[in-house]
């Protein structure tokens, strides 16, 4: 509106107060007359500058609000969809994330985000501006000529329908660069991350070519979509300043035969400026706003998916910690079984460990314990109670579960080791680590407990990674507690340590011990031996070693490696 006003009072001043022209309204006629009339305002003319100039500022500070409270209501709006966002795949179950792409919903949570966020204090206030701006500069166009309105609008038409035609043309070549820089992106989080990897195989010859391949991909489809803008912006601005010369020839020929005066052809030549590039950007602000679209499509698939109910109305029954499996049959996909009818007990407080070769299910029966996934048929018992009855979280709360590649944060390892629970007494944070024998090795330490994991302090060692997770574990005192390969990575004299200490604490947990080591498992109260999800043997280890099978056959391959190991120590 402001911006209107200008086109106006030059017309004013060149018509009618240098010139001689009526002023044609009433409002404009009282005002000209309240500052001191048509000659005082000929003879200072300073006052119709300082008139532009004061308008020129207006409209800088009402851009300024105009801008700063669509950013505002954009920033808050995309910080409310990330909150929720991540709210929601926190809520998602495991079966959920085991299948999603990590770096996918990342970018969902990060760049398809930001696209909305850019449409919302952009695109969207720019369309309206522009629509506004439309209807208004029309609407004085016409009241001012109608003639000269319908010259200076003569190719709008055709940049519009350029404008979007080559806009959803060029989409494919943004959607192309930005494919580029996602698949660049991931060879260098893929590189970064797996650097052991990359250095132990002398693989740095083959990434750098790798690199450089997707490098130079994402640098020809950039520079191909900045050819086709360059091509589009030139040949609009062709346009453009085609209608420019039009308004200009056809306002001064019409000036010069006295039809209008010189004052409309200059509002004009102003005007039509204002209604083209608005109109030129229009097309790119429409492709844009489809990608927000697709954004805006690809976050509300998060949000349609089935989020994960942990506390319905499941009781939550005091757990001692006996578990009773009975013919429990369990699938990911249909009709290929990987727990098929199992059956076999554990009484509180004591031990049962489970072998097998890889695949054979050992990790599935852990999954099923913790109820990340549900059974199809049979039924476990915890303390006699149904476990599908019994409330998710306090399931979780009471079984706890080391896995075989812990995941630590970079935080301290005393954080670490506090996770579930930051207010635990610093005296159970050292109880738990000297029953997971990680005490002294952190104890070794420049800063101790408080040194930082991972990338910002001393990289552990996965044995190390493993017993912080266990002390993490038993620290909450579960009356479950289980294994899962945990113990893969320490040596075989921390291995009988921990478990020793174990043994010794004073509320003894339920354990379950998942490994492939005989030693790890020689000591359990019963010993399961797993194949293709079915039990092929059980019983304590005296019994499984005087018996033809799996086990004896592991015992006796385990048994002369120990043999062969302690022959180089030997000789070394
Ligand atoms: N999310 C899943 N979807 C489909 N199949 C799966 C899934 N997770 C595991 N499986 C399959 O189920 C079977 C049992 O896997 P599981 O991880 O329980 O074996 P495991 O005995 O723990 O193996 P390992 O000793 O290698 O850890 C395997 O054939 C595996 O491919």
């Amino acid at each position: 509106m402001v911006t209107i006003v200008s086109p106006l009072i030059i017309r004013t001043t060149i018509d009618s107060i240098i010139g001689s022209e009526p002023i044609g309204s009433n409002f404009l006629e009282r005002l000209i007359q309240y500052i001191g009339g048509r000659a005082y305002l000929r003879k200072n003319l300073w006052i119709i500058g300082v008139l532009l100039v004061f308008i020129a500022v207006l409209r800088g500070i009402l851009l300024y609000f105009r801008n700063t409270l669509a950013s505002k209501t954009a920033e808050n709006t995309a910080k409310n969809i990330r909150d929720s966002l991540y709210d929601q795949i926190q809520r998602l179950p495991y079966e959920y994330h085991v299948k999603a792409e990590t770096g996918d919903l990342i970018q969902r949570c990060t760049s398809d985000v930001n696209t909305i966020k850019r449409f919302l204090s952009i695109q969207l206030v720019e369309v309206a501006g522009s629509l506004f701006m439309l209807g208004f500069v029309s609407y004085t166009m016409f009241k001012l000529n109608v003639k000269m309105t319908l010259v200076s609008m003569a190719t709008m038409p055709i940049i519009f329908i350029f404008a979007f035609i080559f806009f959803s043309k060029v989409k494919k070549a943004f959607e192309a660069s930005d494919e580029a820089e996602a698949e660049l992106t991931t060879v260098l989080q893929e590189n970064l991350t797996g650097v052991r990897v990359v250095k132990a195989c002398a693989n740095q010859k083959y990434e750098i070519e790798k690199f450089d391949e997707k490098n130079k991909d994402y640098r020809d489809k950039t520079y191909k979509l900045i050819q086709d803008l360059a091509l589009y912006w030139g040949a609009s601005d062709f346009i453009c300043f085609i209608q420019i010369g039009l308004t200009i020839v056809f306002g001064s020929i019409w000036a010069v035969a006295g039809e209008i005066s010189l004052g409309t052809v200059m509002a004009f030549s102003t005007y039509v400026n204002m209604l083209l590039w608005p109109i030129r950007q229009m097309g790119r602000t429409l492709t844009d706003m489809g990608k927000a679209i697709v954004s805006i499509g690809r976050i509300e698939e998060i949000f349609n998916e089935n989020i994960e109910i942990l506390n319905g109305n499941n009781e939550k029954p005091e757990i001692k910690g006996n578990i009773e499996f009975e013919n429990v049959y369990f699938e990911y996909e249909k009709n290929t079984p990987v727990i098929d009818n199992i059956s076999f007990s554990v009484k509180a407080g004591s031990t049962v460990a489970i072998i097998g070769p890889t695949g054979s299910g050992k990790s599935s029966l852990v999954y099923l314990l913790a109820r990340l996934y549900d059974y199809n048929r049979g039924s476990i018992l915890i303390d006699g109670k149904e476990l599908k009855d019994i409330d998710k979280a306090w399931v979780r709360k009471n079984i706890g579960i080391v896995l075989q590649e812990p995941f630590l944060y970079a935080k301290t390892i005393r954080d670490n080791i506090k996770l579930a629970n930051p207010n635990i007494q610093d005296k159970k944070v050292y109880e738990s680590a000297k029953i997971a024998s990680i005490h002294q090795d952190i104890k070794s330490f420049d800063k101790g407990y408080d040194t930082y994991v991972g990338e910002r302090g001393v990289s552990l060692s996965g044995g190390q990674k493993q017993r912080v997770a266990i002390a993490r574990t038993i620290i909450n005192d579960c009356p479950i507690v289980v294994f899962d390969d945990s113990l893969s990575a320490v040596d075989t004299e921390t291995d009988i340590s921990i478990r020793k200490a174990l043994n010794n604490r004073k509320n003894k947990s339920t354990t379950i011990i998942i490994s492939h080591r005989i030693s790890t498992v020689s000591e359990a109260d019963e010993i399961i031996v797993l194949d293709n999800g079915r039990i092929i043997q059980r019983g304590n280890h005296e019994k499984l070693i005087n018996e033809k099978g799996l086990y004896q056959r592991l015992y006796e391959i385990q048994n002369s490696m120990k043999d062969l190991e302690e022959d180089i120590k030997l000789h070394a």
